[in-house]
């Protein structure tokens, strides 16, 4: 089968900055596949590359075997995109931006009407399509865009970080109506950094950072591929790195311990890979008593995704971001991309 979209060694510079380093994944029809990442890994430059309003440096995209550079505007048709945020002019109504958004896409009135009537009954903004969208809130206004994606009925949906800022309500229920989506065949690329969001909804991801793909697969193939159980262990709320490197040493020796990092963006914590079914945490207690080290706090889980990305890159998913939010001038890109 012809896959949806393939991205093959995709390239995309900002000046000196490579965005996207090599960035390949392909996704297929019918599919949910997320891309999972820190903020500035370069998921919205890829997406955007897909969806025609950013030139790659190099490589090539595809949608549905046919080449997004070659032929941008055959390619935008099978395309809908709702971007991270939401620009809705706020005299319109929710109805009335719709049938805006449908004459764009030169759509006839009566074919028109009524996709807008199946769309806000299928995103439960019944009550909201003749109000003002200048009084929306955020979930209903990420509703209205959704709506706007799909007007066009486009095989692949693309969408950029869809529930970011939402609450949990509206997240349900756009979480919903993406899975209807697929039942209905439509593929849909998601960007995201909620690690949850991507695990409950796709069926197969690659994690991006720094550029690139440091991981892909099913939720559950990424996470098996780790193997035991992870161990969180902090000697202290935050403790030198000479005592976490002293409790390092003591706990690596223990016989179920298969892996062990110190986690110097989290106060020096430690995270433990330790084989299932060795009851772990009173012999790890045991053996830091023995020496009289402290324990702060002490717990065991299933693998996450964030263990992947942990295990992939050396830090969680949340200190990569928290670092790349102190490095970033948002408002110089986009200047940038209005250019
Ligand atoms: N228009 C632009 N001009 C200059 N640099 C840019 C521009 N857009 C993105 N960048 C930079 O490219 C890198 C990748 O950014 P990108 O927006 O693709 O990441 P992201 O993973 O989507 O994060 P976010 O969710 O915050 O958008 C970052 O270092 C960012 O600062």
């Amino acid at each position: 089968m012809t896959p949806a979209i393939v991205i093959d060694s995709l390239k995309k510079n900002y000046g000196s900055l490579e965005a996207v380093k090599e960035i390949s994944f392909s996704v297929q029809p019918g599919e949910i596949f997320g891309l999972l990442g820190p903020n500035g890994a370069g998921k919205t430059t890829t997406i955007r590359c897909l969806c025609t309003l950013a030139k790659p440096d190099g490589g090539k995209i595809e949608v549905g075997g046919v080449s997004v550079i070659d032929y941008p505007k055959a390619t935008r048709k099978r395309l809908g995109y709702v971007a991270q945020e939401v620009a809705l002019d706020k005299i319109l109504t929710g109805r009335e931006l719709l049938q805006l958004q449908a004459a764009l896409y030169h759509l006839p009135k009566t074919i028109a009407k009524e996709r807008i009537n199946q769309l806000i009954s299928l995103l439960d903004l019944g009550e909201y399509g003749d109000r003002k969208t200048g009084t929306y809130s955020g979930g209903i206004r990420k509703r209205l865009d959704l709506a706007a994606g799909l007007l066009h009925q486009p095989e692949v949906l693309v969408l950029d970080e869809p529930t970011v800022g939402l609450d949990i309500e509206s997240r349900f229920i756009v979480w919903d109506f993406l899975r209807k989506l697929r039942e209905a065949g439509t593929t849909v690329l998601i960007t995201s950094h909620y690690l949850e969001e991507i695990d409950a909804l796709a069926d197969r991801l690659a994690i991006i950072d720094g550029g690139r793909v440091i991981a892909s697969g099913t939720p559950s193939q990424l996470k098996d591929r780790l193997g035991g159980d992870r161990v969180t262990l902090r000697i202290r709320e935050f403790s030198p790195l000479s005592e976490a490197e002293q409790a390092k040493t003591i706990v690596q020796a223990l016989p179920f311990v298969e892996q062990i990092i110190i986690n110097t963006a989290q106060g020096n914590s430690l995270n433990l890979v330790v084989s299932v079914g060795s009851n772990p945490l009173s012999k790890i207690e045991k053996s830091l008593e023995e020496v009289g080290l402290p324990i702060f706090s002490l717990a065991q889980s299933r693998p996450s995704l964030d263990d992947v990305y942990l295990a992939a890159t050396g830090r969680t998913l949340m200190d990569a971001e928290l670092a790349a939010a102190s490095g970033r001038d948002l408002k110089a890109e986009k200047k940038q991309q209005m250019k």
